[in-house]
């Protein structure tokens, strides 16, 4: 018998059989493989075993990224304080977008007050691909996050889980925990309206993008009760649903905004969202690699009570006409009254979204129920009839230049004696704007402002930019602006050749 067999029949791990293979070589191996093969069999028991205790005690509960309470578990857990002092924990002065985390301003800091250091933003949130315990109602609570590859076609990505357990045997703990992270996440967004894109990669979802600041509404100015009969008809529309079922119509709203650029439709939009505090999910039809299958299911996909936005339809399908071909100021060329749409529509040139798949995505029968869809344009004209069909779109909204009620308006709001006027960096206000006198000079530099600007000429969005200019100075703004429309005109009229 040579070394090498003693050593086999001599080793803890004895494999009788080894003896028929002649190279020793070969038997070592042969002994390391089934050594492996066991220590995987008996850990794999282990966790199956560990998995089956712990699916005893403990409730589980886990919670992919792409869910809607996996971002309500996470704003809740950025708001344990068992974070702060925990041993491992991960650190981030970054708003987490994707989940709808915004930091938390850090008071505690107060000899950092006279800086900006006070306002030094962090989020604990337990680290990834470890087990955290923290208790909630006096149960024992395991955190664990952890990601998983995701393959597909043309990438591999990441996603993320959240899997908490609960000690306890009482389902109702579960129930008030979900409960209570939704409200926390509520509460975090009640000022904000968050925004939804949908991700074709690595497999199609609506993931938030952010989440914005609601809108004043006063902020939005338009003829009178424009703003305030759009907000009325979508409040009204969800709250028929049953009105809409008993009589066979499908519970859906389009609105269509089209006319001038810088007019304030995305504006509206942004008011309309604050206002009925709904999320806003937008549709970018031109996207790469979207096609007709994809858009449907977008669209099915979408959330029963939302704001789904397309912005400049036109351009999706219209190859001659270009965005540049209305934008200048001056007169557009959708003034007056709306007609009836005339050019043909030719077939896609980038995207692979046909019309008639937009029409089916719009209102085909895997439409989403409840949703209210904003679609804008700048070339009224250029959309085909049956895109602009009640039903699809039921109500046309136009938006023009800036008559001189707007640019009186614009003033005002913009110079509006309130908390948030400019300040000096003492901290008191720029202008004595909380006097009524200041209100009434407000008030009268206004009506001046608005003399010197010629009706539904300018759009809103370059009075806001000359105004912009004067930020601090109210009086300059109105005694200089008969100077800019003077400018402003030549610069137009050299624009479009006619001088
Ligand atoms: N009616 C308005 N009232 C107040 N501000 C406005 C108005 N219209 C435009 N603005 C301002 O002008 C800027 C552009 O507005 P907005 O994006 O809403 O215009 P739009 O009509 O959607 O433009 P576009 O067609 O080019 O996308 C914003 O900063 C907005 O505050």
């Amino acid at each position: 018998m040579n070394t090498t067999d003693v050593a086999v029949e001599g080793s803890i791990f004895h494999l009788p059989f080894l003896a028929t293979f002649p190279s020793p070589a070969i038997r070592e191996y042969i002994r390391i493989f089934a050594l492996g093969l066991i220590l995987s069999l008996f850990r794999d028991s282990i966790a199956a075993i560990r998995e089956r205790i712990l699916s005893i005690f403990f409730l589980t509960a886990s919670f992919r990224e792409d869910t809607v309470a996996y971002s309500w578990m996470m704003v809740w857990l950025s708001q344990q304080p068992t974070w702060r002092n925990a041993r491992r924990v991960e650190v981030t002065t970054r708003d987490l977008l994707s989940v709808g985390i915004k930091s938390v301003w850090d008071h505690s800091r107060k000899e950092d007050s006279s800086s900006d250091k006070m306002w030094r933003r962090m989020t604990f949130l337990p680290s990834l691909g470890f087990s955290h315990m923290m208790w909630y109602h006096r149960h024992l609570v395991l955190v664990y996050r952890e990601k998983e590859n995701i393959q597909s076609e043309f990438t591999q990505s990441q996603i993320e889980t959240l899997t908490i357990r609960i000690f306890t045997f009482d389902h109702a703990i579960l129930s008030t925990l979900l409960q209570q992270a939704k409200n926390t996440f509520d509460a975090v967004h009640s000022q904000a309206t968050s925004v939804f894109i949908y991700d074709t990669m690595p497999m199609g979802r609506w993931k938030q993008l952010g989440s914005f600041q609601r809108r004043p509404f006063d902020s939005l100015i338009l003829e009178p009760g424009v703003k305030e009969s759009v907000v009325e008809d979508a409040r009204d529309f969800l709250n028929s649903r049953d009105w809409y079922h008993r009589r066979g119509i499908p519970f859906r709203r389009g609105y269509l905004l089209y006319g001038a650029p810088g007019s304030g439709k995305s504006s509206l939009i942004q008011c309309v969202a604050g206002e009925l505090g709904l999320d806003v999910y937008i549709i970018s039809i031109k996207k790469e690699r979207l096609d007709d299958s994809g858009l449907m299911q977008l669209m099915g996909e979408l959330p029963e009570r939302c704001i789904a936005i397309m912005e400049d339809i036109d351009v999706a399908f219209k190859q001659e006409l270009t965005r540049e071909a209305g934008d200048g100021e001056g007169k557009s060329e959708n003034d007056g009254k709306a007609q009836a749409p005339v050019v043909a529509i030719g077939p896609p040139k980038d995207g692979s979204v046909t019309l008639s798949g937009l029409l089916n995505a719009i209102d085909g029968v895997g439409a989403q129920e409840g949703r209210i869809l904003f679609a804008t344009t700048n070339k009224y004209l250029a959309l085909d009839p049956a895109l602009c069909r009640p039903g699809r779109m039921d109500r046309h909204i136009e938006f023009k230049h800036a008559s001189r009620y707007q640019a009186r308006e614009l003033f005002r709001t913009f110079y509006a004696p309130g908390d948030d006027a400019p300040m000096n960096p003492n901290g008191s206000l720029m202008h004595d704007f909380k006097t009524s006198d200041s209100k009434h000079e407000v008030s009268d530099l206004a009506s001046q402002f608005a003399d010197a600007v010629p009706d539904e000429s300018f759009s809103m969005a370059s009075l806001q930019g000359y105004l912009m200019m004067y930020k601090t100075s109210h009086q300059e703004a109105a005694t200089n602006i008969a100077d800019w429309v003077v400018k402003e005109t030549e610069a137009q009229a050299k624009k479009s050749g006619k001088i």
